[in-house]
């Protein structure tokens, strides 16, 4: 049948136009905001959403597109925010109009250009390693959080590469940055992957659970619930290290221990029938099961600023 806009993959320069086009067809509820250049010096920009006449009582973050092939993370933010802007949802406008909403759309902007133009199945950034052939660093194994212990590598052709050290690639520095910058206002951090069906909180550094444990693993079980409700669709849920793998350098265990208590990671559909290679018409429903999920997890949010 018609297949909207946010139905299908776009490419980097689409998504850029994109952004420009909804800062300026809603110039009071979107602002686009430049964090810092890519290791090819492209420019990473994160959208905030706000509705709220008095100040925000906080925000939150959700990040796409950290990892090249996992095309339908980036799709998933483009919906969301159509969503966060198009709907009159009273739960969605209770949110958006008490909380900022920071939302990355393509944050490994290099990788994600070069599986449109080079090999599809990219995943690390684009950056030179010195002293060897292989490109690229796993941006997701080189923040400064046991930074390349179990679960990373020191391998620069390694596909989880932790990088010459923590924050050494500049789309990781931008984004630790922000968020240095604004610490006691992120109340959560939301990272957007594919694929597996999971949501996780940390630790992905020890199979210990956080202090948080029990709150976060009833909030990833309401999420779920929500999620399967939609569609019909399974997740697993639970800590990454006892629900995946064990990883280190991962962006949602370092927001966690900067403080940030509410940190989760999204695996999309599916489980590996098509993979990184999800096909278009299932962009839809995708997108309304996971924009359920996490309207259900910032409702609980909200409640708590
Ligand atoms: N700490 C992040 C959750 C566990 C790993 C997630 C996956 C997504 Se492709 C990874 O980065 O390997
Ligand atoms: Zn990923
Ligand atoms: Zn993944």
């Amino acid at each position: 049948g018609f297949s909207s806009y946010y139905e299908q993959y776009h490419s980097l320069d689409e998504i850029y136009f994109w952004m420009s086009q909804m800062v300026r067809n809603y110039p009071s509820f979107i602002q686009q905001i430049l964090i810092g250049p890519s290791s090819e010096k492209r420019l990473i920009y994160v959208l905030k959403i706000f509705k709220g006449t008095s100040p925000p009582k906080g925000a939150v973050w959700i990040d796409c597109g950290i990892h090249a092939r996992e095309w339908v993370s980036p799709a998933f933010c483009l919906w969301f925010v159509q969503h966060l802007i198009g709907t009159q949802d009273k739960v969605i406008a209770d949110i958006v109009n008490t909380l900022e909403i920071y939302v990355l759309p393509v944050w490994n902007v290099d990788g994600y250009e070069y599986t449109w133009t080079t090999d599809r199945f990219w995943r690390k950034n684009r950056s030179r390693n010195k002293g060897s052939e292989c490109f690229g660093t796993d941006l997701n194994r080189n923040w400064d959080v046991n930074w390349c212990g179990k679960g990373a590598s020191k391998d620069p052709c390694s596909q989880i590469f932790c990088g010459e050290y923590p924050e050494s690639e500049p789309e990781v520095k931008a984004v630790a940055t922000f968020f240095r910058q604004r610490l006691n206002h992120i109340k959560s951090y939301i990272s957007v992957h594919s694929y597996s069906q999971m949501l996780l909180f940390p630790y992905s550094y020890t199979t210990s659970n956080s202090r948080d444990h029990a709150e976060l693993h009833h909030v990833a079980q309401k999420a779920v619930n929500v999620l399967k409700s939609v569609h019909h669709t399974s997740y697993t849920y639970g800590t990454s290290a006892q629900t995946i793998y064990l990883s280190t350098g991962c962006s949602d265990d370092w927001a966690y221990d900067m403080g940030i208590k509410y940190s989760f990671t999204f695996e999309l559909r599916d489980r590996g029938r098509y993979g990184f290679l999800l096909p278009m018409h299932l962009i839809k429903p995708t997108c309304e099961e996971t924009t359920a999920a996490i309207i259900e997890m910032l409702y609980h949010i909200v409640k708590t600023v």
